[in-house]
């Protein structure tokens, strides 16, 4: 990988690699852009197949985050990190105290969360070495686990996405095929049950699917069979690069629209899925509760300001579906330009210099 070129081509601030031996941490920390305020983005743990593959990871995440929190309309860059390692066995409290060391010593360039593999209790430790960490224990008077938000931001952004594709934000009786019944998706089967939907999950977790079965009636199929099945709505809420050339052609839905971070693997699947019609929730726009939530950390946390924005989900939806009209593009794009255009605003205005300006963390202290 030619790192410079990478980075110079979707201008990328900064990457930096965070060693300690004696814990076993490996990480990359990736900072996208930071027009908007500090970074703010989580930290992934998983068993990358190469070194290269994690880099790209953290950098396709950092990126995304850019886009996500400036379309969110929140004051926060895009950052991420990931971290090498297997989260069921390679976890201790030294590799996040010193992983912890590392995102301090950035000194609010960036500030971290939960991601895949990571956890409250995992943040709980980063904090005991920063300030630059959201989503720790509500003891500390923080927000916790964010997924159960990001769960209910992609239920309203799914209405939206649904009655742009039926004339109708109701999902009772729609069949929606849900791909990864983790953390937020489980949240997400509850509103969908709750509402009257039809669920059909997948897992390679078997327990996760037996939850699923057992709690909200849902039907169960193997992963590799859940882009095919008859269904109104496809939510991916695994991996990413699950809209593909191999998934596109067995696709039977009329909308995506899931929580899953990077669900295009190129853009160009955006273009083919926009031109079967299929109405696509910009995976950015749709998953943004989480972050929404764990940024109001940042001016003292209030659970029911957060769900107040986390409701606007829909309204963002339906703002992306309209511009994608408008100018006849597909919805990924009209996504990007969206958060493009508030990020060279912002640029714009902050031309003018100002001594000692104003700090989002300031109001957290
Ligand atoms: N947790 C949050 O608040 C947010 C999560 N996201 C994204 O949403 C997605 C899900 O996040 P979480 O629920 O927190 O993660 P999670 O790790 O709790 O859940 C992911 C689930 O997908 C399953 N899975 C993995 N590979 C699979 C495959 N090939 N087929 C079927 N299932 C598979 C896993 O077994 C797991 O149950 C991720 O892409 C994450 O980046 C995005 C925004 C916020
Ligand atoms: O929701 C979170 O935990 C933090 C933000 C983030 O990393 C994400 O939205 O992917």
């Amino acid at each position: 990988m030619e790192i410079f070129k990478y980075l110079e081509t979707y201008d990328y601030e900064q990457v930096v690699f965070c060693q300690d031996k004696r814990s076993g941490l490996k990480a990359i920390i990736a900072i996208h852009d930071t027009t908007l305020g500090p970074a703010l983005g989580g930290t992934r743990m998983w068993t990358y197949e190469s070194e290269e593959a994690a880099i790209e990871d953290a950098l396709r995440l950092a990126r995304g985050m850019t886009y996500k929190n400036a379309a969110a309309g929140l004051n926060l860059g895009g950052g991420k990190t990931v971290i090498i390692g297997d989260p069921k066995k390679d976890k201790n409290e030294a590799m996040f105290r010193a992983f912890g060391r590392y995102i301090q010593g950035l000194n609010g360039r960036y500030i971290t969360a939960e991601d895949v593999g990571t956890t409250v209790a995992d943040m709980d430790l980063i904090h005991e070495e920063t300030d630059y960490v959201t989503g720790i224990s509500p003891a500390f008077g923080s927000s916790g686990n964010p997924s159960p938000v990001t769960a209910y931001g992609v239920y309203r952004g799914m209405k939206a996405a649904a009655k742009a594709a039926f004339g109708d934000d109701s999902l009772e009786g729609k069949v929606i095929a849900v791909q990864g019944v983790g953390n937020v998706a489980y949240n997400l089967c509850r509103h969908l049950h709750e509402e009257g939907a039809k669920l059909i999950v997948t897992d390679i977790n078997k327990e996760a699917v037996k939850m699923a079965v057992d709690e909200f009636g849902a039907k169960a199929v193997d992963p590799q069979d859940i882009y095919g099945v008859e269904c109104d709505i496809y939510a991916p809420c695994a991996l990413g690069a699950v809209i593909n050339d191999a998934t596109i052609p067995q696709l039977k839905a009329r909308v995506i629209a899931g929580a899953a971070n990077n669900q295009l693997k190129e853009t160009k699947h955006g273009d083919l899925i926009h031109e079967m019609g299929i109405v696509y929730a910009p995976d950015y726009v749709i998953n943004a509760g989480g972050v929404i939530n764990v940024a109001d950390e940042l001016y003292g946390y209030n659970r029911e300001r957060a769900m107040k924005k986390v409701e606007l989900i829909y309204n963002n939806i339906e703002k992306v579906i309209e511009i994608a009209k408008r100018d006849g593009i597909p919805t990924y794009r009209a996504a990007d330009l969206m958060a493009e255009e508030r990020i060279e605003s912002v640029r714009t205005s902050t031309n003018l210099y100002l001594q000692n300006g104003k700090h989002i963390l300031n109001r957290r202290r």
